[in-house]
C-alpha cells in the first residue's frame, strides 16, 4: 500500500480563499480584523514562524501588528505589551510566540491575555470553554494546530465519527486540548492520550485508526507501529542537521516507512503546519464576525 496524502498546503490554501471572501464582507461593514504578534527573542524558527503569520495576514486581507521584544525583556514589561495589546480596538486578536525564554513565566502571560482576544485559543479560560461544551457549538476561539488536524482530515473527505484516535504528546498546544476537540459529540472520535510515560507505545499505535504524533521525538512512529489502512498525521517538529550535508532540517514525528503501510499519511513540511498558520486566521476572522 502506499499512503494518500494528507494535502495541508493545499487545504490551508482553499481555507485561506474562503477567509479572503469572509474579511472582504466584513471590509463592506467597516470591519478590518487585525492580529497582532509578540516574539521575545531571536530564536530563528520562532522569527520565521512569526514572519509567515505576517505573509497570511496580508494575503486575506487581515490587517498585522508586530512587536518584537529583546530576549532580555522581563516578565513586567512583556505583560506591559500585552495590556496595551488588550487595549488597543485595532487589535482583534494576537498571539505570544511560543516558546518564550525560561526566565518568562508562560503561564501567567497566557492568563494576562485578553481571552475576547486570545488568537491561539490557549487562554485558561477559553480551554475551560472546550472542556465545558461537549455537546454545544463553541463559539470561542479553539487552539490551531488540533483544530488543523481535524480539518485536514474531515476536507479529505474523511470522517472522525467513531474512530479510535492515539494521540503521542502531552503539551499544551496539541495533546492536551485535541482530546477535547476530538471527543466532542459533533465529531464523536474515542481518544487515548500518551506521552513519554507510557508503557508499550507500540501497543497503543497498533490498534489506531488514526495517531496524532506530537511528540517532537524524529521517527518515533515507524512502519511497525501502524495498523494496515490506518491513518497517520504528523505534527512533530525537530530541528536536526542532516549528516550527509551538514545542512539543518525539519525532522517529522513519522519515519519515511509508515507510508507503505498507513491509507492515509500527513507530510512534514507540507501537513499540519500550514493548516495550523489557516487556522489562527480564521480564530481572528471568527473573533472579527462575532464583534459584528
Ligand atoms: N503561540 C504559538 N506558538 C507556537 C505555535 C502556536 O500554534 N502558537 N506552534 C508552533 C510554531 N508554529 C506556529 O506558531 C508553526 C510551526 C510550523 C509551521 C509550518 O507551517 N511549518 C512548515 C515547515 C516549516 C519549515 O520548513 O521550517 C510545514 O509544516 O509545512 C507553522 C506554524 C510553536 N509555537
Amino acid at each position: 500500500m502506499t499512503a494518500q496524502i494528507l494535502d495541508g498546503s493545499a487545504t490551508a490554501a482553499t481555507i485561506k480563499a474562503e477567509l479572503r471572501t469572509r474579511v472582504s464582507a466584513l471590509a463592506e461593514r467597516g470591519i478590518v480584523p487585525g492580529l497582532a504578534t509578540v516574539l521575545v527573542g531571536d530564536d530563528p524558527g520562532s522569527q520565521w514562524y512569526v514572519a509567515g503569520k505576517h505573509r497570511d495576514c496580508a494575503e486575506v486581507g487581515i490587517a498585522s501588528i508586530r512587536r518584537d521584544l529583546p530576549e532580555s525583556t522581563t516578565q513586567a514589561e512583556l505583560e506591559a505589551v500585552l495590556d496595551e495589546l488588550n487595549a488597543d480596538p485595532a487589535v482583534t486578536g494576537y498571539i505570544v510566540q511560543l516558546p518564550l525564554p525560561a526566565h518568562i513565566d508562560t503561564d501567567a502571560i497566557l492568563e494576562r491575555i485578553d481571552p475576547a482576544k486570545d488568537a491561539d485559543g490557549l487562554h485558561p479560560t477559553n480551554l475551560g470553554r472546550l472542556m465545558l461544551r461537549a455537546s454545544r457549538e463553541i463559539d470561542t476561539p479553539l487552539p490551531c494546530t488540533p483544530r488543523g488536524v481535524i480539518e485536514l482530515v474531515s476536507r479529505h473527505g474523511i470522517s472522525w465519527d467513531g474512530l479510535d484516535v492515539v494521540v503521542i504528546g502531552r503539551g499544551v498546544t496539541v495533546g492536551r486540548p485535541i482530546g477535547s476537540l476530538l471527543t466532542r459529540r459533533a465529531v464523536n472520535a474515542t481518544v487515548t492520550l500518551t506521552h513519554t510515560g507510557t508503557r508499550d507505545l507500540g501497543s497503543h499505535l497498533r490498534r489506531a485508526d488514526v495517531i496524532v504524533a506530537a511528540a517532537g521525538v524524529p521517527g518515533i512512529v515507524s512502519a511497525d507501529d501502524v495498523k494496515p489502512g490506518a491513518i497517520v498525521l504528523d505534527v512533530g517538529v525537530s530541528r536536526v542537521t542532516d549528516e550527509a550535508t551538514g545542512k539543518s532540517r525539519i525532522a517529522g514525528d513519522v519515519a519515511d516507512d509508515v507510508r507503505e503501510v498507513a491509507a492515509w499519511v500527513s507530510p512534514n513540511p507540507g501537513g499540519v503546519g500550514p493548516m495550523t498558520r489557516a487556522l489562527l486566521l480564521a480564530n481572528v476572522v471568527e473573533t472579527a464576525e462575532r464583534q459584528v
